[in-house]
């Protein structure tokens, strides 16, 4: 359904693209995760398959939404490809939806031109049953601070659903929230893609929970694509540095206090090229043929040392 191919974004007054040369899938009814740390480049991926990247930007590559280049659609092909084909559930609701306006005109915004007023507000009510909101009537004519941010989040999930699109980009949708509305939110997630046919991006920086919902993870690191697989196998046998990395940095209840070990280091910004893999500086087994040239993806790892 979606296939990114070498896609690059360059920003302007940078050294190096923001996003470098990675290739992604999402199938129907799948749900992919694309995990990294802060300025990896998955937001702007994101945007990128929205067709929402700054102007200034310069691509190369193809994004191909049911074999349509996103990257070369006409703005009215862009427009039904953003509720129809793919729609975004970002990370703050509170931001997401104005607090001077209701619920219900919220979400007809987005219908009432193809439906009209009334069907519009129904298909409202209709949504925010969907995502288990508990009086959806009275729901629609509520104010967002008469809502928790849990509840929020899930006007803005239906909001995403109201055109029934292929595909759903998560944009750490739960991280805003309290680790049970959290959980509730995941697990709405998880019961709409039983119900739903449609894939969905999922990212996060946390890869604990992309192992929660996700059957395939791309772990990313400075707009590459370092390791990808099935889940299962990526947390039971992680092959590049960086995932295990990540992996070990992830605090768990059950260490008691005690601090993970951090990735020493922080990753790289857009103004110094990087010749080499860009996790070089921080990698425990860096060698000369690691700073000479960038591994490419072989085999699910760009590493030379598990690739070999
Ligand atoms: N509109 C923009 N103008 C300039 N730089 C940008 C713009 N959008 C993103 N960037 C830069 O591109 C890089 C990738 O950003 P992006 O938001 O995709 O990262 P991310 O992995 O989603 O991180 P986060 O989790 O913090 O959102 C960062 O270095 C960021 O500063």
């Amino acid at each position: 359904m979606l296939e990114i191919d070498e896609l690059s974004v360059r920003l302007p007054h940078t050294a190096r693209p923001a996003i470098d040369g990675i290739s992604l899938t999402v199938a129907e009814n799948e749900t992919v995760g694309l995990v990294g740390e802060s300025g990896s480049g998955k937001s702007l991926t994101a945007r990128a398959v929205l067709g929402l990247l700054p102007a200034a930007a310069l691509t190369a590559g193809r994004i191909l939404m049911d074999g349509a280049d996103v990257l070369r659609m006409s703005p009215a092909a862009l427009r039904r490809h953003r509720t129809h084909g793919a729609a975004m559930i970002y990370q703050d609701p509170r931001a997401a939806i104005s607090p001077f306006r209701r619920i219900g005109d919220f979400l007809t915004e987005i219908l009432r031109e193809e439906l009209g007023a009334r069907a519009a507000r129904a298909r409202a009510v209709e949504l925010l049953g969907l995502v288990g909101l508990p009086e959806p009537e009275r729901h629609v004519r509520q104010h967002p601070h008469e809502l928790s941010g849990g509840m929020l989040q899930r006007v803005v999930i239906a909001a995403a659903l109201a055109g029934e699109p292929r595909l759903v980009l998560a944009d750490e949708p739960t991280t805003a929230l309290d680790v049970t509305t959290q959980a509730e939110i995941i697990r709405l997630l998880r019961d709409l893609r039983a119900r739903t046919a449609a894939g969905m991006l999922f990212i996060t920086h946390d890869l604990e929970l992309a192992a929660m919902i996700c059957d395939r993870v791309y772990v990313m690191y400075a707009g590459r694509i370092m390791e990808t697989g099935p889940t299962r196998r990526l947390f039971a046998d992680p092959r590049h540095p960086y995932t295990s990395g990540l992996l070990a940095a992830t605090p768990r209840v059950s260490d008691l206090g005690a601090l993970p070990p951090a990735i020493p280091g922080r990753p790289p910004d857009l103004l110094t090229a990087l010749p080499g893999c860009p996790f070089a500086p921080r990698c425990a087994h860096v060698t000369e043929s690691c700073t000479a040239a960038a591994p490419s993806l072989a085999d699910g790892v760009a590493c030379v040392k598990a690739g070999s």
